[in-house]
């Protein structure tokens, strides 16, 4: 007899691949079976821009609200869609290996970020890759855009919306020389063909937690019996080491996920190296630093918050408007 447990997820096609991936991994080893619960979140019903829809984790909360209603068991985040403060009654089972870190541009006509003409028109609805791509490129038109991956890349000059993923989407089709996405999540939904450039960490640092997961559960659920064995199995120490150490960065910087600061951590020779970058909105100004600290959950905490400190100290706080 296999015991059963239900996985909570938004219905976007992102999130049930996701989602899917993980309940599948965790059933792998036969003792388990699982059901799919569709939560209906906010973030999937309103239409207005993301940094306007009355702060972070509109994404997160329904499905939170679904576990602890016993609604489900466990539910898949993307990391870097969850608040940083961590709700009583919920813990964060594993964090999965961390899929490719970086954004990718997905251009017409094959275009690279230095081959996009001058003025070219790029898309994107995260203030952080609006900054980094100002910086690099101060003559784009960098605009505002919302929709889900499929709904984005069809606003692509030349390109068909390739999934038919049910978000909203405005804009017409075609209007853009380019889109900045996720390489995980154009990765997940098999997409990535559409890549024309993966942005390099140097050019683009990716969000705080960006390609990696999180399955949140009720503190019971992780405590005992086979789903929580198969929790434990899927979480990858490297992974949870450095989302700890950007997420407390985050943290400190009392910054959510419409703020302009990329944070990316490494574990390079045996150290967990942090490096973030806080950006003033029209990418005049980046301050950019790094640090090394103890690959240990305590050091990577007190890593983000040391860097974060760093920055406060630097004047992140007035550059990126925060506070
Ligand atoms: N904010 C939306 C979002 N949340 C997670 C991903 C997929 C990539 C990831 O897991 O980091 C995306 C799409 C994107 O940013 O292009």
């Amino acid at each position: 007899m296999s015991t059963a447990f239900r996985v909570g997820t938004r219905g976007s096609a992102l999130a049930v691949t996701q989602t899917t991936t993980v309940a599948e991994a965790l059933a792998a080893s036969g003792s388990l079976r699982y059901s799919i619960v569709r939560v209906k979140t906010e973030g999937d019903v309103t239409s207005g821009p993301l940094s306007q829809l009355g702060g972070t984790g509109v994404f997160a909360a329904a499905l939170r609200h679904a576990l602890l209603r016993g609604e489900c068991d466990v539910a898949v985040h993307s990391l870097k869609d969850l608040p940083t403060a961590q709700p009583e009654g919920l813990v964060i089972a594993a964090t999965p290996a961390r899929a490719d870190v970086r954004d990718a541009l997905c251009a017409r006509d094959g275009l690279t970020l230095d081959g996009l003409p001058r003025g070219a028109t790029v898309g994107t609805g995260s203030p952080r890759r609006a900054a980094q791509l100002r910086a690099a490129r101060p003559d784009l038109n960098v605009v505002d855009i919302r929709g889900n991956v499929g709904t984005r890349l069809g606003r692509v000059a030349g390109k068909d919306r390739p999934v038919d993923d049910g978000g909203v989407g405005h804009g017409r089709a075609g209007d853009l020389d380019a889109v900045v996405l996720a390489a995980a999540g154009l990765r997940r939904l098999g997409l990535a063909g559409h890549v024309t450039e993966y942005l390099d960490p140097s050019v683009m640092l990716p969000a705080p937690g960006q390609g990696s997961l999180a399955v949140e559960c009720r503190p019971e659920t992780a405590a005992s019996g086979d789903l929580a064995a198969e929790l434990a199995r899927l979480d990858d120490a490297p992974t949870r080491l450095a989302v700890t150490a950007e997420r407390s960065l985050l943290a400190r910087l009392e910054a959510g996920c419409s703020a302009p600061i990329g944070a990316l951590a490494r574990i390079v020779d045996g150290a967990l190296t942090l490096e973030a970058a806080v950006c003033s909105p029209d990418g005049a100004r980046t301050l950019r630093l790094a640090r090394t600290g103890e690959p240990t959950a305590d050091g990577a905490a007190a890593l983000g918050r040391a860097l974060a400190e760093d920055l406060l100290a630097g004047g992140a706080a007035e550059l990126a408007g925060l506070g």
